[in-house]
């Protein structure tokens, strides 16, 4: 037995919001509150902040057992615009760079091949920079040679100058390459994390259904923001990785030639450049983080009309769907609007920092000239060595120049490392959160129970409403049981907290050892994965399909009456992606999980609403087959008809009560029998014949 017991976590939420000490970032608070913008540029972002839920948060905003804790009043009297506001700024402070080291010790872990590439680039960059070097020397080389008119040197020289140009531009392009399978290469890394991170029981949900209020899109973040960092890494990787070496190497040379004047007036020009170009990032960084929550928005109004076309296009909603799609896109506009503004004092300064570079580069030849350093050499070797000069002067003030550029991919980097750090963090915290549902092994003399125990179970919803109080219940095999009651009584509640998908505040659940064989949850709305029929059948254990013999397929369909499916396939090895929705109605879909079940024919389905979309027929027919083949439902349904193939009844009355009965008139063994079919249409004899006969079948071969 595994046991679902009320999590510790959520207990000392509780405690938090009554001690009124809650985390601050993530509140609630409404337009009205007292944080008013103050400049014009806090005005705009205010603006953008604000209008990010508004427009695309059409449904209620999600409040979460986390958010509670906060103390605020979604939607409380006087809060005509209620939002979830973020308060945390997003900076090159030590958050971030707490953030930054989490993602790079990902990136150069144990086995990451990323640590070679890197370093095998670095090796090629300082190859490369041989090159370079000596590419920047060749103006000085000529000005010797065409001063002593020596044709045979010039000659020389040129052959030497044009294979050595064309070396740097060679290593210019493998550095590229380089660049962009490490790049490729870190998108892949950090995504696998992600997913490993991400894509786990139950986490997943919580992320998406419950704290979307905590960290938005975290699809896009995945899918998106990790492909923009590692890029914009790229790119500054291959700009900076040996860069203290060669400013070592060029200080030394400019030390060399123009004394320590030289590199000090470069030094310091290069702290001012960059303090100044400190001050000018920070808003940047702060903008990337909503611009992309903006772009995420925007692409999920778009999915969505896809995921409901059908359902607006019925409704005449199109104009709806306009007006909120040039909404979502006056958000994006504004937020990139942003972006430009901020960045604009910032591609002054780099555009401003390289043009004086060159200047100052001038001014440290000047000053050894004037010093009369050069006096007693002849002509041609003084423009020799002014050329020289320059060159070492102006790519140190190139190398510094190009950090003070390299500011906008950093802005991208601190942007996208805040996204992708706050997920993690949220789920880190979720983890521990799921750690505190705990999951007990059971004793051993408990092992062979196959019941599901409710021992004076309550819960609560996320926003802290009481669903259920000291529910006690033990469904037996063999003993189906329907849960009913209005609207919103909390009946999918309680098959959430069976699942372990919400917790428990009060009492423990005791669930069969073999919790994941014998315990099937079939959902209104099934899942269709991509993939073969043979692979639909089995899901989620795709790789089972192998053994899914062509007669289990057809013996499946059959059972859930989908048979005709097997002439809409190409074949049972077909791969299909998103056409399954579009091969499928509601219907046929909820019989496709249906022939999963009995596929698997676990000890239990849990049913929600499973057959809603079920003719008469077929809704009677799957409940029967289920019989036959020894699964007991524990079913949510509105249709009081389907009392009648269930044992035992619970009615959740709305208010937290509950009460349970016996199914009084008739049962599923009378109604399987025969006569009880009255209460669905007409069946021949020979109809019922067949679906026994195809049970029994089932029952043999699997
Ligand atoms: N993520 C959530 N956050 C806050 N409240 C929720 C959440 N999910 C459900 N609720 C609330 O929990 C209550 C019970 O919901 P539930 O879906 O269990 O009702 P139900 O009995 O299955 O309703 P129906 O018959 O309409 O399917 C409802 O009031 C609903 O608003």
């Amino acid at each position: 037995m595994y046991r679902l017991i009320p999590s510790e976590e959520e207990t000392r939420d509780e405690e938090r919001t009554e001690a009124g000490s809650v985390r601050t970032h993530n509140r609630f608070i409404s337009e009205t509150d007292a944080d008013k913008p103050k400049g014009r540029f806090q005005s705009f972002r205010q603006k953008i902040k604000s209008m990010l839920p508004s427009v695309f948060h059409s449904d209620p905003c999600p409040v979460s057992w986390r958010s509670k804790a906060t103390g605020a009043t979604p939607g409380a009297p006087g809060n005509s615009f209620t939002i979830p506001k973020r308060n945390e700024e997003y900076l090159l402070d030590r958050v971030f760079l707490r953030r930054l080291k989490r993602l790079l010790k990902v990136l150069f872990g144990k086995r990451s091949k990323i640590t070679w590439m890197y370093v095998g680039m670095i090796m090629f960059c300082i190859l490369n920079e041989f090159v370079i070097y000596y590419v920047g020397t060749i103006p000085s080389r000529y000005y010797k040679v065409l001063g002593d008119k020596d044709s045979s040197g010039f000659l020389r020289l040129l052959l030497v100058s044009l294979g050595t140009v064309f070396m740097a531009g060679l290593g210019k392009s493998i550095i590229f390459l380089f660049g962009s399978l490490l790049a490729l290469e870190s998108r892949k890394v950090l995504t696998l994390h992600f997913h490993q991170i991400y894509i786990q029981p139950k986490l997943f949900y919580r992320i998406l259904m419950i704290h979307e209020d905590e960290v938005d899109n975290p699809d896009q973040r995945i899918t998106q923001d990790i492909d923009k960092l590692t890029e914009a890494l790229r790119k500054m990787t291959e700009d900076l990785n040996i860069m203290p070496l060669l400013i070592a190497f060029y200080t030394w040379q400019c030390w060399e030639m123009a004394g320590y004047i030289g590199p000090l007036c470069i030094y310091g020009y290069f702290l001012l450049s960059c303090a100044t170009s400190r001050m000018l990032i920070n808003p940047i960084v702060d903008a990337i983080f909503y611009k992309e929550s903006a772009e995420g928005y925007f692409r999920y109004l778009h999915v969505r009309f896809r995921q409901f076309a059908e359902s607006i296009t019925f409704s005449r909603g199109e104009g709806e769907a306009k007006d909120s799609a040039d909404a979502s896109l006056e958000v994006l506009m504004l937020t990139q609007l942003d972006i430009i503004y901020k960045e604009l004092p910032l591609k002054f300064l780099q555009h401003s920092v390289s043009y004086f570079g060159s200047i100052l580069s001038y001014v440290i030849i000047a000053i050894p000239i004037f010093m009369g350093v050069y006096d007693d050499l002849p002509s041609p070797d003084i423009s020799a060595v002014i050329s020289k000069i320059s060159f070492v002067s102006m790519y140190l003030t190139f190398q510094f120049s190009k950090v003070i550029q390299c500011g906008t991919d950093f802005s991208d980097v601190a942007g996208y490392t805040s996204r992708l750090g706050q997920l993690l963090e949220v789920l880190d915290q979720l983890n521990t959160e799921m750690e505190n549902i705990a999951v007990d092994f059971p004793h051993e003399e408990a092992r062979s129970d196959t019941s599901i125990r409710f021992e004076k179970v309550s819960f609560e919803t996320p926003s802290g409403d009481v669903v259920i109080t000291d529910f006690t219940h033990r469904f037996e095999p063999g003993v189906s049981t329907v849960i009913v009651g209005p609207n919103g009584a909390g009946k999918t509640s309680l098959l959430r907290v069976m699942g372990g998908l919400w917790p428990v505040t009060k009492g423990e659940i005791l669930l069969p050892h073999r919790y994941r064989k014998d315990v099937i949850f079939l959902p209104q709305t099934p899942y269709l994965t991509y993939g073969t029929l043979r692979e639909q059948l089995v899901y989620p254990n795709k790789e089972m399909a192998a053994s899914v013999s062509d007669a289990d397929v057809h013996r499946v369909l059959k059972l859930a009456r989908l048979d005709h499916i097997v002439t809409v396939v190409d074949g049972f090895d077909t791969a299909y992606t998103l056409d399954w929705n579009k091969m499928l109605s509601p219907g046929e879909q909820q019989k496709m999980a249906f022939a999963r079940l009995f596929y698997a024919r676990p000890v239990f389905a849990v049913l929600d609403e499973a057959t809603s979309s079920l003719d008469t027929t077929s809704e009677i027919e799957m409940f029967k087959q289920c019989r036959l083949l020894n699964i007991t439902c524990i079913t949510v349904c509105h249709n009081e008809a389907l009392e009648q193939d269930h044992q035992h009844r619970i009615y959740l009355d709305g208010f937290g009560g509950w009460e349970w009965s016996e199914v009084q008139s008739g049962n599923g063994a009378s109604r399987g029998a025969g006569s009880a079919f009255g209460a669905g249409p007409a069946r021949s004899p020979s109809e019922d014949m067949e679906s026994d006969t195809l049970a029994e079948g089932a029952d043999g071969s699997y």
